[in-house]
């Protein structure tokens, strides 16, 4: 038998598959992992065929495979076929794509040690290296290369100075707990003088099992439980372990009476008949939460698993504590914190089928499922679905994919669905369901705008108007909360000479650095880099170097000048860099532990805060300038998502909009929080400029650090896309090459060729063909919406 294998590594058009024998007793399957030799290396592959030996492959001596790698993490058929086909569209490498479903990483260490020989170290470095790896006996390549430099390591290696040899990485051990398992009442009384373990038994009568560690959380000894475990009414049981971190599963949790709206809409997915896609439109606090969780019962009592994306999980923990609380141990958690231990843990028991829902994440779209029933996107018009580095997927069409494969319902859900997917409703493609009331009849905010041009020339130059103000007094008064949402991280965004104009900008990058008082520095949001602030300017020498712009560092103090007595916390980037430091904030925020809760777009994401009345948000019309064609597609569900988050409690909700662009479309139909309405509008503006979801959009970016090479690639690779359209007919237009918006971030430089049309297929099977494209630094980002 011969099995056809693609190699695991990131060439980039290395796509095509090679040949190898199957050793007897070796039980590869499509989707295996193994090793195979390949040129002078060993080289992780994955199995994609499994066949006859044909004659063609005589004519070469194909080489054995040498091992199987993982026998458990292997690929499934239906993962295989998706990797293939995002691939495709995505225009990434196959090895890449596949790449996305592992969950252990290579099975492969490289290691070095020293050869004893003739050849001695010359340099400084080399003898360092060589003292290294002497004491170690054999030291790991990658961790001598990044301890010194990969060059001299390299170099060593081509003197055999150093010899090297390839690892099977040990696999990472199954993480398990115990578990304590009722078995029976106590029928003999010999718990009579034993009150401890009478009281654990009863308790554990009532929910059968659960790991030592809950037991040990309410307050009984671990003699407790193993004594209890010799009575023989219990036993003891080791699982396999998985993180559910968030809160404890075992409280439980009744279901909502549903209201008509979402009655309908539950049903309408549970008699799905043909694995069709669902868009769930409900208004901010319409309990789309709850639709989900009915449907997932659903799923559950027909022995189906489910998938639920959340934009990011530190600040969604909620809607995860709501699935826990009603599912327990059935759910996985899947978040860029676990252990590798426990991912995997919750990956095998998602592919046993141990597990029934597993919730995370973009990545968690890529976990192994047994028998898929249904997948849920909450927030699906979220950017974050959208991964911004290759493979540059889509989490929604993946998720569609997927479904497909297992003949199931995608249920997409939004306040504000993406304007491409809510035309997919309108068009049939996509199944339109809509809860327009909020529960319980609560109504939703009032929205004023303010218009801060007026609020200018009435001479209030505070960052907060006079409505602002009046607004958290009163809410203050009241002991409700508020919400404040400035998209703007930082205490200043600029910083500039007054004198000469001079803006103080990144060394590496082309941008504006942003002042951080907390660490007195100017920081660059592109690329992290740090500079003390001038006291000079460097250009004309004068001392008037002035902060400019306002972020959510300044809004913090002005609001603690103007509330002395308000108990305020930030949540943005820099006070959640620390690990659950957002779920923190927030949970203390819920608690009421503060009245202000002010931050950047991560204070609108999906929150359900009962004592939220207010909301205020600044700067509306930031995003709204951005040269883009989504810029008034994010501006409205950011302003309708924030606004969202007040009244949901029994008190009204109230929100203040700050803008100097009152009149513009987006800001009045966030204003009356009409989706309807902006969407009509946003549709025909669509329609006429011929932007998705009407054509689709390759975005191919070209960076260099050198500028002529850059419009030297530039140039070649447009003029390719010209002729092919000349040629072919095609109505993709080719425009460009143009800078980016961004000149230059890491000094690289930017710029970008746009392909747009009806349909890229053609296209992208010309740029698959063509070396050009497959250079470093030519990025092509398919459907692109950055
Ligand atoms: N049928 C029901 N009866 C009473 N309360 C309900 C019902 N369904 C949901 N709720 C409650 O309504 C509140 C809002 O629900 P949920 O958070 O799911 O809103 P949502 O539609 O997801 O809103 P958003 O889009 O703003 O996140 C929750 O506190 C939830 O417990
Ligand atoms: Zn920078």
């Amino acid at each position: 038998m011969v099995a056809d294998i693609i190699i695991n590594i990131t060439a980039k058009q290395v796509q095509q598959t090679f040949s190898y024998t199957i050793p007897d007793g070796l039980s590869v399957r499509i989707g295996s992992r193994v090793l195979v030799p390949f040129g002078p290396r060993r080289e992780e592959g994955i199995v994609l065929a499994v066949r006859e030996e044909r004659d063609s492959d005589r004519q070469y001596q194909l080489k054995p495979i040498l091992a199987l790698l993982s026998s458990q993490a292997g690929f499934q058929e239906e993962m295989i076929q998706t990797a293939v086909w995002i691939s495709q569209y995505y225009l990434c490498g196959l090895a890449d794509a596949l790449r996305l479903f592992m969950i252990e990483k290579k099975g492969i260490i490289r290691r070095v040690y020293l050869k004893t020989g003739p050849v001695l170290p010359v340099t400084e470095e080399e003898r360092a290296v060589a003292a290294y790896v002497d004491v170690r006996g054999k030291a790991e390549k990658k961790q001598v290369c990044r301890q010194f430099s990969a060059d001299c390591v390299e170099e060593m290696v081509r003197q055999h100075q150093l010899d090297q040899e390839d690892y099977l990485q040990n696999q990472i051990a199954d993480k398990m707990e115990k578990w304590l398992v009722f078995q029976s009442d106590d029928t003999t009384g010999i718990l009579k003088r034993r009150p401890r373990q009478a009281a654990l038994l009863a308790q554990l009568k009532q929910i059968r099992s659960a790991p030592f560690s809950y037991w040990i959380g309410k307050g009984y000894s671990r003699d407790v439980l193993l004594h209890l475990c010799q009575s023989g009414c219990a036993t003891m049981e080791e699982k396999l372990s998985h993180t559910v971190d968030l809160t404890h599963p075992l409280e439980g949790d009744v279901p909502f009476r549903l209201t008509e709206e979402q009655q309908r809409a539950v049903d309408a997915v549970r008699n799905d008949a043909g694995g069709r896609t669902y868009v769930l439109h409900g208004v901010t606090g319409s309990g789309k939460t709850e639709v989900y969780m009915q449907l997932t019962e659903d799923v559950l009592q027909k022995g189906g698993q489910v998938l639920v994306l959340v934009p990011e999980i530190a600040l969604t923990g909620q809607i995860v504590r709501r699935f826990i609380r009603r599912f327990g141990n059935d759910v996985v958690v899947m978040h860029s914190q676990l252990s590798k231990g426990e991912r995997r843990n919750n990956w095998l028991r998602m592919a046993n089928g141990e597990s029934h829902i597993c919730i995370g994440a973009r990545s968690a779209v890529f976990t192994a499922v047994r028998s898929l029933g249904l997948v849920i996107v909450d927030e699906e018009h979220d950017s974050s679905y959208k991964q911004e580095e290759a493979p540059r997927y889509h989490a929604v069409e993946v998720a569609r994919r997927r479904a497909s494969y297992y003949g199931c319902p995608v249920l997409l859900g939004s306040a504000t669905p993406s304007i491409a997917d809510y035309y997919r409703t309108q068009t049939g493609q996509y199944v339109l369901l809509e809860l327009t009331q909020r529960v319980l009849n609560r109504p939703l905010p009032s929205v004023q705008v303010v218009d801060m041009r007026e609020e200018l020339a009435r001479g209030n130059r505070h960052v907060l108007s006079d409505a602002m103000t009046d607004l958290l007094q009163e809410t203050l008064q009241q002991k409700q909360q508020a919400i404040i949402l400035l998209n703007r991280r930082g205490f200043s965004t600029f910083v500039m000479c007054r004198k000469c104009g001079y803006v103080v900008k990144c060394d590496t990058c082309d941008v504006a650095m942003v002042y951080h008082k907390q660490q007195d520095q100017l920081r660059c949001h592109y690329c992290d880099a740090e500079k003390p602030v001038p006291l000079r300017c460097p250009e004309c020498g004068s001392k008037y170097i002035k902060f400019f712009g306002t972020g959510t560092e300044k809004v913090e103090e002005q609001l603690r000048e103007q509330f002395p007595h308000a108990r305020i916390v930030r949540l943005d980037q820099d006070t959640t860099t620390r690990k659950n430091s957002g779920d923190h904030i927030i949970e203390a925020f819920r608690r009421h532990e503060y009245d202000i809760l002010l931050g950047t777009q991560m204070v609108a994401k999906g929150h359900d805060f009962a004592d939220v009345s207010a909301v205020g948000i600044l700067a509306a019309d930031s995003l709204l300038n951005l040269p883009a064609y989504w810029a008034g597609e994010r501006t409205f569900q950011l302003l309708t998502q924030a606004a969202g988050r007040a009244g949901r409690g029994t008190i009204p909700g109230r929100v203040v909009m700050q803008t100097y662009a009152p009149e513009h479309y987006v800001i009045q139909c966030a204003e009356r929080q009409d989706y309807a309405a902006f969407y009509a509008q946003e549709i025909q503006y669509r329609k006429e400029l011929l932007y998705p979801p009407f054509h689709q959009i390759l975005k191919i970016v070209i960076t260099d650090e050198n500028e002529k090479a850059l419009w030297d690639t530039g140039n070649t690779l447009a003029l390719l896309l010209q002729n092919w359209h000349t040629e072919s007919g095609s109505d993709t237009a080719v425009i460009g090459p143009f800078v980016d918006i961004i000149k230059k971030v890491r000094n690289k430089y930017r710029i970008v060729i746009l392909l747009k049309g009806p349909d890229l297929t053609a296209v992208k099977d010309f740029i698959r063909a063509q070396r050009e494209f497959w250079r470093p630094g030519v990025i092509l980002d398919v459907d692109s919406m950055g």
